[in-house]
């Protein structure tokens, strides 16, 4: 990283940073300006030691398991691999920047223009018929993960990026996204607790991640309609998850939503191509691995 003598701003090999654009539990993200294509993009960056801490949990090496002992060889192959996707309404990640001397790694996304499809809670949510629209991106989008293995286990308003066109990509899917064989169960909480599963919430169940990511985009829509989160308990994450757990979806007098939304939000909940078995596999413990 050098800092360029002319305006004082950082620069990164042929990026400008620009102004931050993102913030959150991952770190930041910048608008930079590429001089040799001359264009804009969005520089999400990371903190290595924070991933390594992260995949230290994760990267455990599985005893008789080939594998690098490098910590960072996960992260690195889940980049590769979040590369390699290709979906209108995915963010597409065009270059990874890692410094070996430095801590941080870059992730160079295209630029979304509009950002963040809404701030919740807001008095001003979509109506419905953009909410409609904007939802079907993002079942196109999650669809297209899921086929790919792809799990993304945070979905929600603020990773959902509007483009110029109008149309909806999905961000963050981050390296903490796990990339499982398929139909293989997940266990712990992981996400945002407001848009995550009741089943996510119990210790020692294993749930499936791609059900879960169909309750958070039902929880999603809930927020893109009414401009709030369906369940706020008392703010607390143990407040949140008790009210998941227990309280019925209710809707707001105002804004006054059609009728068939609220059934459609309720599809949501438990996805119609859930089968009985799946469900049992859901619900319960997962059977001793032999
Ligand atoms: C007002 O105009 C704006 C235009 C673009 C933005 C914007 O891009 C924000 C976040 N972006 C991202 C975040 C990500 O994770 C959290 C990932 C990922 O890891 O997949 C990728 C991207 Cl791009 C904001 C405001």
């Amino acid at each position: 990283v050098s800092i360029d003598s002319k305006h004082g701003a950082l620069q990164l090999n042929q990026y400008k940073l620009l102004d931050n654009i993102g913030q959150g539990s991952y770190g930041i993200v910048k608008l930079v300006y590429n001089e040799e294509d001359e264009t804009h993009y969005a520089m999400k960056i990371l903190s290595k030691k924070k991933l390594m801490k992260k995949a230290g949990v994760f990267g455990r090496m599985i005893p008789g398991r080939k594998g690098s002992t490098n910590p960072l060889a996960k992260v690195y192959r889940e980049i590769a691999l979040l590369k390699k996707l290709d979906h209108p309404n995915v963010v597409k990640l065009v270059e990874v920047l890692d410094d070996p001397d430095e801590d941080n790694l870059y992730l160079v996304f295209e630029l979304v223009q509009r950002g963040e499809i809404l701030q919740v809670p807001t008095d001003k949510p979509l109506d419905e018929e953009t909410a409609r629209k904007n939802f079907r991106d993002i079942v196109m989008g999650v669809e297209y993960l899921h086929y790919q293995r792809i799990v993304h286990r945070d979905l929600k308003p603020s990773n959902l990026l509007v483009d110029s066109d109008g149309r909806i990509k999905i961000a963050d899917l981050g390296v903490s996204t796990e990339l499982r064989a398929c139909g293989e169960l997940l266990s712990g909480p992981t996400g945002t607790p407001a848009f995550a599963a009741p089943e996510t919430t119990m210790p020692g169940v294993h749930y499936s991640g791609t059900l879960c990511d169909i309750w958070s985009m039902g929880v999603t829509l809930y927020c893109l309609v009414t401009g709030r989160i369906p369940w706020d308990g008392t703010g607390s994450t143990i407040g949140v998850q008790a009210a998941i757990r227990n309280e019925p979806l209710k809707f707001p007098e105002k804004p006054v939503i059609s009728e068939p939304l609220p059934s459609e939000a309720d599809n949501c909940q438990l996805p119609v191509t859930v089968t009985d078995e799946e469900v049992e596999r859901v619900v319960t413990k997962i059977p001793k691995l032999v």
